[in-house]
């Protein structure tokens, strides 16, 4: 089988072009290409790719800040994928660690001097039999209640399309448009619903009011499904439990924000997939694209333009 002409830019790595021609590609220039591999953000990006790019893999999982560039608009005919799944383990991994932190009072026990064992025992949660809403079940979310089953949580599942989720420890799986209703009824509440004009803000001032006292709101996926003005203040009058963030609005969080001192706020700086782990597991969904690419077959992670991500 002769190999398939595959562009690598802008950045070439030894672990991507391994990647590539291990798995049925040639390295080719982009105007002799069939393919693109891009391992950077949208600054940069060609203005017109060359007529014979079929195929263009992207670099992240969530892919919002190209759709603030012309270039999906610019190029119809061409197919883009992000890397949605490719990280899921890494970012579910870190979301149950935000998540037991909290539940757990990590953050009070961090924050102690002294053996003050019954005042801090008290602040102890568990997630056996918590109901744990994970708004967004795609590819972390998935990883994430595979992670929760076997603490024996009981998740409600919430997804675009309300298709259900068939894993264990799932006991709901409701559409999108059914999303008013879970804010009462769970004990905690992940995110990971890539961030869409229709997903901004989905937890706000209201949604915050419906949650319970011990909740811990955790978010891995974009700081604007979260109005931080309206989190910071549930956090400051301890109506909820807590908050675990790895991504915030704004980002990178300032110094001197609210949220690098609240003691019930657990912030880390975006680094659930941090660029060690990122870049093995990047170079693994490209093999198995260029893979699946070079034998015709569908490929994972298609950017669906008219949904947005
Ligand atoms: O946040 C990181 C990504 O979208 O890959």
């Amino acid at each position: 089988m002769t190999a398939t002409p595959i562009a690598l830019g802008p950045n070439h790595t030894p672990l991507l072009e391994q990647a590539i021609t291990g798995a049925g590609g040639e390295l080719a220039d982009p105007a002799d290409a069939r393919a693109l591999i891009w391992n950077a953000g949208p600054e940069g990006f060609p203005e017109r790719l060359p007529e014979n790019i079929e195929w263009v893999q992207l670099f992240s999982a969530g892919v919002e800040e190209w759709f603030d560039t012309p270039v999906f608009d610019r190029h119809p005919n061409v197919l883009f994928t992000s890397a949605a799944g490719a990280f899921a383990g890494t970012v579910a991994e870190h979301a149950l660690m935000l998540l037991l932190a909290g539940v757990r009072a990590l953050p009070e026990h961090l924050a102690a001097h002294s053996w003050r064992r019954q005042e801090l025992g008290r602040s102890i949660g568990t997630l056996r039999n918590a109901t744990v809403a994970v708004v967004g079940a795609g590819g972390i979310g998935r990883e994430l209640i595979a992670l929760l089953a076997p603490l024996g949580s009981r998740v409600i599942a919430v997804n675009r399309s309300g298709t259900p989720i068939d894993l264990p420890g799932v006991v709901e799986t409701l559409p999108a448009q059914r999303l008013p209703e879970v804010w009462s009824r769970t004990d905690h509440v992940v995110i990971a619903a890539p961030a869409t004009p229709g997903t901004r803000h989905l937890l706000g001032k209201a949604e915050l009011a419906q949650l319970k006292s011990h909740s811990w709101v955790v978010n891995i996926a974009r700081g604007t499904l979260v109005d931080t003005d309206a989190l910071v203040e549930a956090l400051r009058a301890g109506t909820i439990g807590g908050a675990g963030l790895d991504v915030t609005d704004p980002e990178p969080l300032p110094e001197g924000h609210p949220l690098w001192d609240l003691p019930n706020a657990l912030v880390t700086p975006h680094d659930s997939n941090p660029p060690q782990l990122r870049t093995v597991a990047f170079a693994e969904h490209v093999a198995e694209n260029v893979s699946r690419f070079t034998k015709g077959r569908e490929l994972i992670a298609r950017i669906d333009v008219a949904a947005g991500y």
